[in-house]
């Protein structure tokens, strides 16, 4: 059954979902691949569409599936396809474009992070809602962490109780992620990092296992295992 967003809600949540999936192994582009069945992106956007405050949902596909995406998730939710770029960053700056000015917050998520609960989105766009200029779900970090020369010698343990493991979906006041975008340089591995070279505070909320990025093969034995035995 389609999904109906709320066209009340004050959020527009952008889906980079262009990627190949290089880390993945060989395959069709990693959105596309299956997962119980489903390809990754109608996971990923179906928790989406679940989210109460989503009025928008914009997926940025592989340039020569944007038709093939559109009638894949025309069933899971209304949404707006554009075609990603080469980077993600040129991928959410494709899809941040077709994000009417009236819309005040922006999420920009991972179709990657498939499994990622609406109570997340919803916490993220919350934080924004109540004043937040940038917002991110992070965990800690549970590894020891060393930093190493370019030849694999330690040169020190970082104290890990200050890092965090980030995730997606990150929100944004509207203009501020796009005034982040239109200043870009050099493409960085998030839209949070635009944020903090523009000098703006990034505010932490807790993120969630299921919002693990699957990104290796054992990646998608564990979302596998994961959707076998919902939490
Ligand atoms: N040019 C790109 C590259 C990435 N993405 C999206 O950004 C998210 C996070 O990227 P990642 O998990 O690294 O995906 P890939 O780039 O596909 O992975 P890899 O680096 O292994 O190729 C994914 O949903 C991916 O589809 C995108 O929209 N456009
Ligand atoms: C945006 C992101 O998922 C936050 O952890 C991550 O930075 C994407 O990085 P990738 O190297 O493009 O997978």
């Amino acid at each position: 059954m389609t999904a109906k967003l709320n066209a009340r809600g004050d959020v527009a949540v952008l889906v980079p979902a262009a990627g190949a999936g290089l880390r993945l192994g060989p395959g069709g582009p990693k959105a596309l691949r299956p997962l119980a069945g489903e390809p990754l992106l109608v996971h990923a956007v179906r928790r989406v569409a679940a989210s109460p405050s989503v009025r928008l949902i914009v997926v940025a596909a592989p340039a020569a599936e944007v038709e093939a995406v559109r009638a894949l998730l025309t069933p899971v939710a209304p949404v707006t396809v554009v075609a990603g770029g080469a980077e993600r960053q040129e991928s959410v700056a494709l899809a941040l474009a077709a994000v009417p000015p009236e819309i005040g917050i922006v999420l920009v998520h991972d179709a990657a992070r498939a499994l990622t609960p609406p109570a997340v989105i919803e916490a993220v766009a919350a934080a924004v809602r109540a004043g937040r200029p940038a917002v991110i779900p992070v965990l800690p970090v549970v590894d020891t962490i060393k930093e190493v020369t370019a030849d694999e010698v330690v040169l020190g343990t970082v104290d890990r109780a200050v890092l965090r493991s980030v995730q997606t979906p990150q929100g944004f006041q509207h203009s501020v992620l796009a005034a982040a975008h239109a200043a870009a340089a050099d493409p960085l591995t998030d839209d949070a990092g635009l944020v903090e070279k523009a000098g703006i505070e990034v505010a932490c909320v807790p993120g969630s296992e299921l919002a693990m990025k699957i990104t290796r093969p054992l990646d998608l034995i564990l979302a596998e295992a994961l959707l076998a035995h919902p939490q």
